[in-house]
């Protein structure tokens, strides 16, 4: 099978797997990247050396060319794109080619039903961390994929963090903890932030602060075995302040905020898969 990965639509999520890939040592050679502008595909040329970048506005054919002699493709369009994405390059795919998606709310079946009959299709859920090796994505394969093709889809993604398979039911689950979730940590370093400003700290300083922290317990957690309540356990001296502050996050019903967040996240997943048709 051909070496060669086609990442069709490069953005925010498609170039941090592309970035994750070549940073654990894939060579870039074996690299195309698709996108509409002919400045981001410059913009992805000159960040990732070697790499070839095609733009669709330069060469309406792009996807078709990448597709063409790929052994896998990863589908990283909007999911209102993706369908589309999957009938222009059909005629372009190997029976053998690999399509994966990584796109929320597109089912295997809306997939598998744009491509040619038999294609081997995996539904992934990752998250922008990959970009530092450090992501997390699930992996949901289709009919119609081997053992074998999914082990090609692992291996290409465990060079930009951990994999896990999961049951296709659980995918919007999946999508409203980790692919949203550097969004929610990012959002509670803008709170600690502001909550500094607040408590008369200078703009710079606070947000300072606050990215350091997140980052710095962001490393903690990802140390072998690390156990979220234990860590923050370590942090609360009995009768303390760090204690306070919990309580109060307790007492205002922070927990059953985030549950109703990562709710109406996988809720909209099963909207968004429904307008799809
Ligand atoms: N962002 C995230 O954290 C996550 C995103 N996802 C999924 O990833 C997918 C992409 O999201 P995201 O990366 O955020 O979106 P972006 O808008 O950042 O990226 C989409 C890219 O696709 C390109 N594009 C659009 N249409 C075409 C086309 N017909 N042919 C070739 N390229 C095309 C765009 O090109 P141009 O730049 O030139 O306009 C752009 O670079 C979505 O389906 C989303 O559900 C999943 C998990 C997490
Ligand atoms: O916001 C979105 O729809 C995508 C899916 C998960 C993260 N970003």
């Amino acid at each position: 099978m051909s070496n060669r990965i086609a990442f069709l639509g490069c953005g925010s999520m498609n170039e941090a797997i592309l970035s994750g890939l070549l940073g654990s040592g894939t060579d870039p050679a074996d690299v195309v990247a698709t996108v509409r502008r002919a400045e981001r595909a410059a913009e992805l040329a000159e960040r990732h050396h070697g790499i070839t970048a095609i733009a669709g506005d330069e060469e309406p054919d792009n996807n078709r060319q990448a597709a063409k002699g790929s052994g896998v493709v990863i589908l990283g369009v909007k999911p209102v794109g993706i369908a589309d994405l999957a009938r222009e390059i059909s005629a372009s795919l190997s029976p053998k080619t690999i399509v994966v998606s990584v796109a929320a709310a597109v089912t295997l079946a809306q997939l598998e039903a744009a491509l040619p009959a038999g294609q081997p299709v995996i539904r992934t859920m990752p998250n922008t961390p990959a970009k530092l090796g450090r992501g997390v994505v699930s992996v949901s394969a289709g009919s119609n994929c081997s053992p074998e093709q999914l082990q090609r889809a692992k291996d290409i993604f465990k060079a930009a963090g951990t994999v896990v398979e999961v049951p296709e039911e659980q995918v919007d689950a999946v999508s409203a903890i980790s692919g949203s979730g550097p969004a929610y940590a990012f959002y509670l370093a803008e709170a600690m932030a502001a909550a500094g400003v607040e408590l008369g700290l200078e703009h710079d300083l606070a947000l300072l602060l606050a990215r350091e922290t997140v980052a710095g317990a962001g490393f903690m957690l990802a140390e072998p075995g690390a156990d979220p309540s234990a860590l923050r356990i370590s942090v609360s001296s009995p009768n303390g302040t760090t204690e306070r502050a919990i309580a109060t996050f307790n007492e205002r019903g922070l927990p059953a905020i985030i549950a109703a967040g990562a709710r109406a996240a996988a809720d909209r997943a099963a909207e968004i898969s429904r307008q799809l048709g």
